[in-house]
């Protein structure tokens, strides 16, 4: 569904993405693991052209992304939530929600107000209260939450388990599991190998913007040296 082939990202004259290539398919969770400005942002970044790559492609079912201003990417079925959750804080959650509502796509699943609801009980009891007074874990549902309303077909998920208290880490879990039973395709970036675990098929690690790692859990579990080396665990 997703390919990246030989991807080569720069901020100004710094080389980030190293010949980057990775595939991910349909229905998939794939976790994107690595240290601390190993590249995971600027590659989700790199997918949705925020950062356009120098050379390489990008391919959605196998239409070129490179090249393509963002919010094509967007109606093309990618739904992006960045590290910095981005809700209106001025709107309720209810608001908020419909602030995302796009019409449904092709071979995506389709998302309603409710369903999202029944995704995110807390935002059910919150869903009159102002985006302000919710907490930093509650500000992250209500974003891919948000998100979810422009019905993607693929989901990216930048560091969701980040800062947040584990009891909404939990939760978190568990949506991003029901987001993989009803089909959707979703990358999470982690560094939370734990977390990672629970929700994702398969880890792709990478370190100074290349990949190092490309597989199971239970094959990256047969290589301890290939955590020692890339993660912090
Ligand atoms: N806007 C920018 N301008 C210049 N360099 C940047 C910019 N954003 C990130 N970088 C650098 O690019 C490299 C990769 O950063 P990136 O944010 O993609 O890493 P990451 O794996 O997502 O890490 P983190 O967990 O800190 O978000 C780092 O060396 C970082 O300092």
């Amino acid at each position: 569904m997703l390919e990246l082939r030989d991807v080569n990202s720069f901020y100004g004259k710094a080389h980030i993405l190293q010949d980057l290539s990775f595939s991910v398919g349909r229905g998939e969770v794939v976790a994107l693991l690595g240290r601390n400005g190993a590249g995971k942002s600027t590659t989700m970044k790199s997918i949705i052209q925020i950062v356009r790559p120098r050379t390489g492609s990008v391919t959605l079912a196998g239409r070129e992304l490179v090249g393509q201003p963002s919010y094509r990417v967007a109606r093309a079925g990618i739904g992006y939530v960045p590290e910095d959750r981005r809700i209106f804080t001025a709107l309720t959650v209810l608001e908020n929600l419909e602030v995302g509502r796009q019409p449904r796509r092709d071979g995506a699943p389709v998302w309603t107000v409710d369903a999202l609801f029944e995704l995110f009980p807390n935002l059910y009891e919150r869903r009159n209260r102002l985006g302000k007074a919710m907490s930093g874990g509650e500000q992250q549902m209500l974003t891919i939450a948000r998100t979810l309303m422009g019905n993607p077909s693929l989901l990216l998920l930048d560091e969701p388990s980040e800062g947040i208290a584990p009891v909404i880490v939990e939760q978190m879990a568990h949506a991003i599991l029901r987001l993989k039973a009803q089909g959707l395709t979703v990358m999470i970036s982690e560094q939370n190998l734990h977390f990672a675990r629970v929700v994702a098929d398969r880890a792709i690690i990478i370190e100074s913007g290349a990949k190092k790692f490309d597989g199971s859990f239970e094959e990256l579990a047969a290589k301890p040296e290939i955590r020692d080396a890339y993660l912090a665990v």
